[in-house]
């Protein structure tokens, strides 16, 4: 079997004495896409921040690796190996792209190891190595992303958490992002994606999680998801193929 990497048992979480969510299960293994969808509201987020230590988890556990990380701090998380895009506020725009890469590796300690770390990244981000002396907040929206996303990949995450890392973006950037999404998967990242673009995001995912209302409404391979005749109507705002 594989490893499944994070782990969620029984989860209740929420925000002070405010519940969101009511008891979820969720895994992902090794090298997996698991993308989360549901309608506005229904706790994709605060699942993720639940995961990272950052929303309040009431009972139930987070596992990473099979180790209990339930309520964590977030900087000891991201050292772990958890890496996390936020949907905002997700780079540093007073510095430059270089710099927040830089900023990225900061639990890298040689400065050489950086080097080659930004290396491989921009391998990844091409468009982004003639923007490096660049503002960040001079960035057009998808380039903010990619940046966003090479900055967490600069700590050298086994595992990634994007929360609606399409929102506001062109049609043109959110299949650029996506397909960034799997290529880092491809490189050996598991990912965890919470996507406003139900289709989309089911299509790059392996597997899927519907939330509704704090729940677990239906988990499966993410092309079933796509395919079931209810759900997507009921939840997703999909339409018939
Ligand atoms: N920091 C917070 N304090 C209190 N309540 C919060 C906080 N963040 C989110 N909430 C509430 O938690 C609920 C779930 O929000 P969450 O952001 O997890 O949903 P979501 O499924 O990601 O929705 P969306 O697609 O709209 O981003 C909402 O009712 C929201 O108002």
């Amino acid at each position: 079997m594989p490893e499944k990497v994070i782990e969620t048992i029984n989860l209740v979480a929420g925000y002070g004495k405010m519940v969101i969510l009511h008891g979820i299960d969720f895994y992902v293994y090794e090298k997996e896409i698991v993308t989360i969808v549901g309608p506005n509201g229904s706790g994709k987020s605060t699942l993720l921040k639940a995961i990272l230590g950052i929303a309040k988890v009431i009972s139930g556990k987070v596992l990473y690796k099979g180790k209990d990380i339930t309520n964590e701090r977030l900087d000891r998380i991201s050292r772990m190996g958890i890496g996390y895009v936020p949907q905002t506020n997700n780079v540093f725009t007073n510095l430059t792209v270089k710099e927040n890469l830089e900023m990225g590796a900061y639990i890298i300690k040689d400065k050489n190891e950086v080097k080659k770390r930004m290396e491989e990244v921009l391998e990844i981000f091409p468009d982004l190595r003639v923007r490096l002396n660049q503002l960040a907040g001079s960035l057009s929206g998808g380039e903010r992303q990619m940046l966003a996303m090479a900055r967490a990949l600069m700590a050298k995450p086994s595992v990634m958490l994007l929360d609606e890392p399409t929102a506001a973006l062109s049609p043109k950037y959110v299949d650029l992002v996506l397909n960034k999404i799997k290529e880092i998967r491809d490189s050996g990242v598991t990912i965890i994606l919470v996507e406003q673009n139900a289709r989309k995001g089911l299509e790059i995912g392996d597997r899927g999680y519907v939330l509704v209302t704090g729940k677990v409404a239906y988990t499966g391979p993410a092309r079933e998801i796509l395919e079931h005749p209810e759900i997507g109507k009921l939840y997703l705002g999909l339409k018939e193929a």
